[in-house]
């Protein structure tokens, strides 16, 4: 196995305001990642983790303060352009204007990367099938479900055949049925020899989908593994991981760190399903 991401000390922050009200939030310190070829990787992690910031960095949307990356075989920092040629990303806000067809859309992106006319309209025309989209392909994209927009969101994402592909909370608003069909989706992707490295919320949609899990918590991993291996070794009290969107603070810490040994297992007012983790240090 080859490895499509090799990710040594990224590091990202932010600084807003200037002079003495000038603030900075580290979003990643410090992250590194082994991604093989053929996997399904689930990068999972609360809100604010830096679980988009590391996306970006990756997709080449923004420059990495510091750290090494090499995605695809190409050295991130050296290489955008073929970064971006070799890699799909499909943000979390989607990419659709309402006006379009999602066969429009397909042959403007084809034609994007550089595809003639009429590979781009066969192009389009093989994603639309791929993705059981043909019956919808001519109307406006405002008329489909949430679930289509995402199908169509994604087969936007790889209409130009990347090795690898970013997806950012591809199932985030979906209902359950629609989740489980966009499972289905990507492990189609995966089975066709894609690499496939996806953020969530969802503990349980990294279950039943990833090979790999890597949470990030704060900016910096936390614990990897297979689902399985985690679900072995998840034992501790020391990190909570807040689910369905909700960051967990629980009311007994004041710290809300990982350091902080008062943190236990709860299921919190919002109605969200947390999970523990043990930090690197312990395993
Ligand atoms: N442009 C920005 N300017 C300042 N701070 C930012 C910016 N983008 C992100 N941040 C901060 O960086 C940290 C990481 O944010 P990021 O969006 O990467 O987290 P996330 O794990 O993707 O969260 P979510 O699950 O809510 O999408 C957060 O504290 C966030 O407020």
């Amino acid at each position: 196995m080859r490895p499509m991401i090799l990710t040594r000390g990224l590091r990202k922050s932010y600084r807003s305001g200037r002079g003495r009200k000038a603030t900075v939030v580290e979003a990643v310190r410090g992250v590194d990642l082994d991604v093989e070829e053929g996997e399904i990787f689930g990068f999972l992690g609360p809100n604010g983790a830096g679980k988009t910031t590391t996306l970006q960095m990756l997709t080449t949307l923004i420059e990495p303060d510091g750290g090494e990356a090499t995605i695809a075989g190409v050295d991130l920092l050296r290489n955008q352009a073929e970064v971006r040629a070799r890699v799909g990303y499909v943000a979390q806000g989607g990419s659709t204007w309402d006006d379009s067809t999602a066969r429009e859309e397909l042959v403007l992106h084809a034609r994007m990367h550089g595809l003639s006319k009429a590979e781009a309209r066969r192009r389009a025309a093989a994603a639309l099938e791929a993705f059981q989209l043909t019956e919808y392909a001519d109307r406006p994209c405002r008329t489909y479900s949430g679930g289509q927009r995402r199908r169509v969101d994604i087969a936007l994402g790889i209409i130009h055949r990347p090795r690898l592909v970013f997806l950012d909370e591809p199932t985030t608003g979906l209902d359950p049925q629609s989740r489980a069909h966009m499972w289905d989706e990507i492990r189609r992707l995966r089975d066709g020899g894609m690499t496939i490295f996806l953020t969530t919320h969802y503990l349980d949609e990294a279950d039943a989908l990833c090979d790999r899990i890597a949470i990030i918590d704060n900016g910096e991993i936390v614990t990897e593994g297979s689902p399985e291996r985690l679900k072995r070794e998840i034992t501790g009290d020391v990190l909570v991981v807040g689910l369905n969107g909700a960051t967990p603070r629980p009311p007994s810490c004041s710290t809300a760190r990982r350091t902080c040994a008062s943190w236990r297992p709860t299921r919190p007012a919002c109605g969200c399903t947390w999970t523990t983790v043990p930090p690197r240090s312990r395993r």
